[in-house]
């Protein structure tokens, strides 16, 4: 059997047009035209990338787009400095610092700073909080875009067994969290899980965000599961060139699986869709009106 390939550049593009129609509604008839900021601290090549793609679809969704770039040796009050005029900032309703940030700025004291309301990573404590009791709150974005392509896929997905690899905070930790929430049965595996083979043989939906090149094998996969790919891994091709590959042996798993994200083309793209949609609904709720039924 091989399985369906879950096509998250095409589920992309549906949420980021969706996001654009919301938008213009909310410029027609409330004059509200939502904004992101994207604060990059360094010039790591990789976060460029995304920063630039970030910046694009911000502006085809017609929104403000913001960024602010500061040297690698930037101190922690100069970032702390940046969050502060950005939380004041009446126009911007959405603030993400890209992560990871140079080593003399520390990272939790940052996503402290952020505004709550502006917070469209959802990386803060009471965004984490409000979350994981149910009320409502802005949900990362990478393990948002993961649980929609689930739900389009299986639909309910009650009583399943989800085996999440991975307990980082901004995707393994909110990732099982959600699955949670969607009442699944959830295990959450690590650098110190034993067996992780057999543990993953378990998994109805296998999420795999290791950060290790093709780590899940083919024969780690039950017949049938659905499998989602959260690494995005640059490794050398032989003529020096780079290619990207994800946490999962993608062919090894797809003639297995029932389901499988490709990378590049699956979560990538339903993370920076969902930046978009998360945008939108704060600066909903900043301003006070309901979300426009599009
Ligand atoms: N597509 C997208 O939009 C995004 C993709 N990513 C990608 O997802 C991947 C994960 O990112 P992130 O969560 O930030 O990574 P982190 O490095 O923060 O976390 C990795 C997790 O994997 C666990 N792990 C490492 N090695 C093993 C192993 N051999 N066996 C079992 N578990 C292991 C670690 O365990 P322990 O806690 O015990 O150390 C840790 O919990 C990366 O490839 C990243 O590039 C990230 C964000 C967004
Ligand atoms: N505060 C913060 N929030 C983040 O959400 C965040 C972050 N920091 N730091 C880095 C990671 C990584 N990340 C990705 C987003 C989109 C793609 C993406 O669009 N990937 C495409 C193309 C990738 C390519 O071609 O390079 C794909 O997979 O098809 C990848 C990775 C967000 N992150």
């Amino acid at each position: 059997m091989t399985a369906t390939i879950i096509d998250g550049k095409a589920f992309s593009a549906r949420v980021r047009a969706e996001a654009g129609r919301k938008v213009m509604v909310l410029k027609e008839q409330h004059d509200l035209t939502p904004g992101l900021a994207v604060v990059l601290v360094g010039e790591d090549p990789a976060s460029q990338v995304y920063v630039r793609n970030k910046g694009k679809a911000t502006v085809e969704a017609g929104m403000k787009s913001e960024e602010i770039r500061l040297d690698v040796t930037a101190t922690e009050q100069e970032v702390l400095d940046v969050v502060h005029r950005l939380n004041a900032d009446p126009t911007i309703h959405g603030i993400l610092v890209q992560l990871p940030l140079p080593k003399q700025v520390d990272e939790m004291a940052v996503l402290d700073a952020i505004d709550p309301m502006k917070d469209v990573d959802g990386f803060h404590v009471i965004n984490t909080g409000r979350q994981a009791v149910g009320l409502p709150a802005m949900v990362p974005c990478t393990p948002l875009g993961c649980l929609m392509m689930l739900k389009d896929t299986l639909g309910d997905l009650s009583g399943l067994n989800a085996v999440v690899v991975g307990r980082s905070n901004i995707v393994g930790k909110p990732m099982a969290s959600l699955l949670l929430s969607e009442n699944c049965t959830v295990t959450i595996a690590h650098s110190r899980t034993r067996d992780l083979p057999a543990v993953c043989r378990g998994a109805d939906i296998l999420v795999a965000a290791v950060g290790r090149p093709e780590m899940i094998r083919g024969d780690w996969v039950k017949p049938g599961a659905t499998v989602i790919d959260v690494g995005i891994n640059r490794i050398p091709k032989e003529d020096g060139k780079t290619r990207l590959v994800g946490d999962v042996c993608f062919d090894e798993a797809v003639e297995v699986a029932g389901a499988i994200t490709p990378v590049p083309g699956g979560v990538g793209p339903m993370t920076i869709a969902c930046l978009l949609a998360n945008t939108v609904t704060a600066a909903c709720r900043q301003a006070g009106i309901d979300e426009p039924e599009v």
